[in-house]
């Protein structure tokens, strides 16, 4: 293998049946009271999560905040200390093979064979689910479609850059085109291109069927493809909504930033004391200015530099992100809590 990650492994856990996840069949996944521990260290305190058949769900949270422990407690790969798990409205067992057969992982690490080509990669894993070989080709082809891999067909994993190699990781794990698919963290160290089409690509699966639960700790991937997200740290659940949803539970308004070259400090001391101004940066040439929630904000601060003379240059006004969120919930952002970007 490339790499020998647990996460596609055929290995599997004995998962204690407490607690009380859900059966009902809108569910994909339903998780309720999950504990892991790795020695003394808790990574999963009592998380809860649910996931809805059809939608595109996120696990957000700084690495180290316990995503790929969840998915691998999900998926069977990995003992567990308490809580119940049930996946397609089953408890993941030993025996689970039909239930296996209609779930797909896309493992954080490239999970590959590095002594076979891209197509025969694709077709040993999707043989693993799909044993008549006349379909199995058929699907393979379709997999090298999707990723875009048509002209590596031959190619062994050494050949291909880093984002070809994400793609052959993707094509390996979809391949058997199951209705629920684990994507964790797909696009760590690839290109933009790359990481645009396996965006692309994830939605597209969505579209054609597929529920899809994706974790990452890019806050702009998630909020771009999730319907609904749960943002973890420290094995908790700290919120769970949609985008709006999330951003709509901190009183943290927009961000503005204003090119004003020729303001004075004394401009810089009226916006600061406007009674919705949280925080105002001082970026040379450029105004950063924090708000709280409020319908006219822009407009007032505009108007504070009509009145003292200054023409402001280039004006851009972000509504809160995810980060203004987790900002809130931890009082640290979610680049600095232990997060590195690859990139
Ligand atoms: N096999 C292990 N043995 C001991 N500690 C572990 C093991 N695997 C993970 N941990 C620890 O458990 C915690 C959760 O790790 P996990 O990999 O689940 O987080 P994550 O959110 O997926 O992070 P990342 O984004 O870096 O993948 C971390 O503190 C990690 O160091």
């Amino acid at each position: 293998m490339e790499t020998t990650d647990t996460s596609r492994s055929t290995a599997h856990a004995k998962a204690p049946a407490r607690g009380a996840a859900s059966d009902r069949s809108d569910l994909a996944v339903s998780v309720h009271g999950l504990v892991k521990r790795y020695d003394d260290m808790l990574a999963l305190d009592a998380l809860d999560l649910e996931v809805h058949t059809g939608e595109i769900f996120g696990l957000l949270g700084p690495n180290g905040s316990g995503k790929t422990t969840a998915i691998n407690c999900i998926l069977g790969l990995l003992t567990y200390d308490s809580g119940e798990i049930r996946v397609l409205g089953e408890p993941m067992t030993d025996s689970s093979r039909d239930l296996r057969r209609r779930i797909g992982v896309v493992p954080q690490e490239v999970a590959v064979f590095k002594e076979l080509t891209v197509y025969e990669n694709i077709d040993y894993f999707c043989s693993l689910y799909v044993p008549d070989r006349e379909r199995r080709a058929h699907l393979v082809e379709e997999a090298i479609e999707f990723v875009g891999l048509g002209n590596y067909r031959k190619f062994r994993p050494k050949k291909l850059s880093g984002g070809l190699l994400r793609r052959l990781n993707i094509a390996c794990g979809i391949a058997h085109k199951p209705e629920l698919i684990f994507f964790d963290e797909p696009t760590v160290a690839v290109d933009p291109q790359s990481r645009n089409a396996i965006l692309e690509g994830i939605q597209r699966l969505n579209r054609e069927g597929a529920t899809i639960v994706y974790t990452s700790h890019y806050m702009e991937e998630v909020q771009q493809i999730c319907d609904r997200i749960l943002i973890m740290d420290h094995g908790r659940h700290l919120a769970l909504g949609t985008v709006e949803e999330l951003t709509g539970m901190v009183a943290t308004g927009e961000r503005i930033t204003i090119t004003a070259p020729d303001r004075t400090d004394a401009v810089l001391h009226k916006i600061a004391a406007l009674p919705f101004v949280e925080n105002v940066q001082d970026k040379g040439d450029e105004l950063e200015i924090r708000c709280s929630r409020g319908d006219h904000n822009l407009m007032d601060i505009l108007d504070v530099l009509q009145t003292e003379g200054i023409h402001p240059g280039h004006v851009t006004s972000q509504p809160p992100t995810l980060n203004d969120v987790f900002l809130a919930l931890t009082g640290t952002a979610l680049r600095d809590s232990g997060s590195t970007d690859e990139e």
